[in-house]
């Protein structure tokens, strides 16, 4: 079986041990054998990264926008194949695997052009004869530590915009899904990447992560996974005075007003919900109904979820894929059996044993809970949603904002006042109306407030606060 190394400094860089990557569609398939990094290996990709990076400073816009352009067109190109691969390592339906594929490829695009793009600004001094400019520089070396949910669109658009700002990379992906990572880093490679300008280190987070995460070398981190891991990061790069950008969990409130149009309301609750087997930190957790709907859109919902095909995530007629690995699905089962015990109504949920040997969940709906359970505070990041009955507009809001985090939230209405008032008073970094929770734009600000991020927005134009530095600068024309 292929073994895939790590890129570091330019070159594919073997391990002592390699990891099987397995389908969570039938754990009995190996994907492939991933390199396992070491400490050492991380410590040599930021000294690479380190002496790459006055080079990569300097290149010119056209050079860096030319190979973020020509990795985006290869990603575009072969997307029906890594698609694939994606819904095989991490097991999205394969609609959901070529079109995260495209994403990607979309990304890479965006700030091929936002390469070109790098502005500052003029001013005139409040003394005279002084100008006075303001510039953005690269930060230096970033490294990038993505989950295994989103495999390629995640480290595409942390890996994008570092190299269009001009920094170079340290990017070690989940351990669990490192196959479409080291996809990107063979596209850049192929495209003329120059030596130590991106680096990859596959292997385990409390090895590879860790020493990225404490590297004097580093002077940026740019993290997205669980609250526990990004709370660490945030403290060393505390302690460590290094800039910092975390994306973690949710528990995204979906409002459904008596005005909501049904069809549209059922619909966007079983995406942002089920889709994706609810592996999103977009997802749409708490569907907190108002009562004069709350029976009839139970029961479009319910019957809507026992209609969805959970098998394989290759099989043509599969819309909810697997679990990805029997430790998450172990931890959904937990919070079904949670469900019950607090007092909740469950539907579903149950582990499904089909004809292969993978960790498939029927979606789960958990009824007649209120929003001081556990199952409507933690994430539980499996397919399972909850419904929360409440008696007005006013309430829906209070509920929806009664979380510790604030990624996303949604409102389903055809009120014009409702929904410009929860659009005005959520307390979430986006908002959707008529809309699901998850499933967003590339080219546009992710993230959100309170416990769900730290930092400066990733994505479009924003992303630029995080991956560059702001210089000042005075000049006397004498
Ligand atoms: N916001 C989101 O999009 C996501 C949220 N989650 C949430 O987190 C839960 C657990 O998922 P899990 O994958 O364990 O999440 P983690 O936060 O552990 O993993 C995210 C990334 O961080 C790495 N990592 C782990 N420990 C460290 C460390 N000490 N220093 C540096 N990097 C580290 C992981 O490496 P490794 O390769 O060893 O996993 C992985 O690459 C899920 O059930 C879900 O609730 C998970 C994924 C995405
Ligand atoms: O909803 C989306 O499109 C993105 C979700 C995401 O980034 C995540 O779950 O980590």
């Amino acid at each position: 079986m292929d073994r895939h190394d790590n890129l570091i400094g330019g070159e594919w860089v073997g391990a002592d041990t390699y990891g099987e990557n397995r389908n969570p569609s039938n754990w009995d398939e190996v994907i492939g054998l991933y390199a396992q990094g070491s400490s050492a290996d991380a410590e040599r990709a930021v000294e690479a990264a380190r002496a790459a990076a006055p080079g990569w400073a300097a290149a010119t816009p056209q050079a860096r926008h030319d190979l973020l352009e020509a990795v985006g067109r290869k990603l575009a190109e072969r997307s029906q194949e890594i698609g694939r691969l994606l819904s095989r390592e991490e097991g999205k339906t394969l609609a959901e695997g070529i079109g995260e594929t495209m994403r990607a490829a979309q990304v890479f695009k965006f700030f091929a052009g936002e390469a070109l793009r790098v502005t500052g600004d003029m001013l005139a001094s409040v003394r005279p004869d002084i100008d006075v400019e303001v510039t953005r520089e690269p930060v230096g070396v970033v490294g990038l530590i993505t989950p295994w949910n989103f495999p390629i669109a995640i480290p595409a658009w942390k890996t994008a915009p570092a190299l269009a700002y001009g920094n170079c990379v340290v990017l070690k992906p989940a351990d669990l899904t490192p196959a479409c990572a080291h996809v990107i880093a063979r596209l850049l490679d192929e495209c003329g990447c120059p030596p130590g300008v991106f680096n990859l280190v596959m292997g385990r987070g409390s090895v590879v992560g860790e020493t990225i995460v404490t590297h004097p070398g580093v002077d940026a981190l740019s993290f997205t996974g669980s609250v526990g891991t990004g709370s660490h990061i945030a403290e060393v790069c505390g302690r460590l005075k290094r800039k910092c950008q975390l994306e973690m969990g949710g528990k995204n409130p979906m409002v459904v007003l008596n005005d909501a149009d049904l069809d549209v309301a059922v619909s966007a609750c079983l995406n942002g919900t089920f889709f994706s087997t609810g592996q999103r930190c977009t997802a749409s957790s708490r569907l907190i109904v108002e009562d004069g709907i709350h029976d009839a859109f139970v029961e479009r919902l319910v019957a809507g979820m026992r209609a969805l095909r959970v098998g394989d995530a290759l099989a043509p007629e599969t819309q909810i894929g697997p679990v990805v690995d029997g430790k998450q699905l172990d931890s959904n089962l937990a919070y079904v059996d949670l469900a019950g015990k607090e007092g909740a109504e469950v539907i579903g949920g149950q582990r499904l044993e089909l004809a292969t040997n993978g960790f498939f969940q029927a979606p789960a709906l958990f009824l007649g809970t209120d929003n001081s359970m556990r199952i409507n505070r933690e994430e539980i990041f499996g397919p399972c949603g909850s419904i929360i009955k409440v008696g007005d507009f006013d309430e829906a809001l209070a509920v929806a904002n009664d979380t510790e985090f604030g990624l996303s939230a949604g409102i389903c209405t055809t009120g014009l006042k409702s929904a410009r008032e929860f659009k005005r008073r959520s307390q979430a970094g986006m908002v959707m109306v008529n809309l699901p929770t998850a499933g967003v734009d590339f080219h546009v600000p992710f993230g959100g407030r309170k416990g769900s991020s730290y930092g400066p927005r990733e994505q479009g134009r924003y992303a630029a606060e995080f991956y560059t530095t702001v210089k000042t600068a005075y000049v006397f024309a004498g």
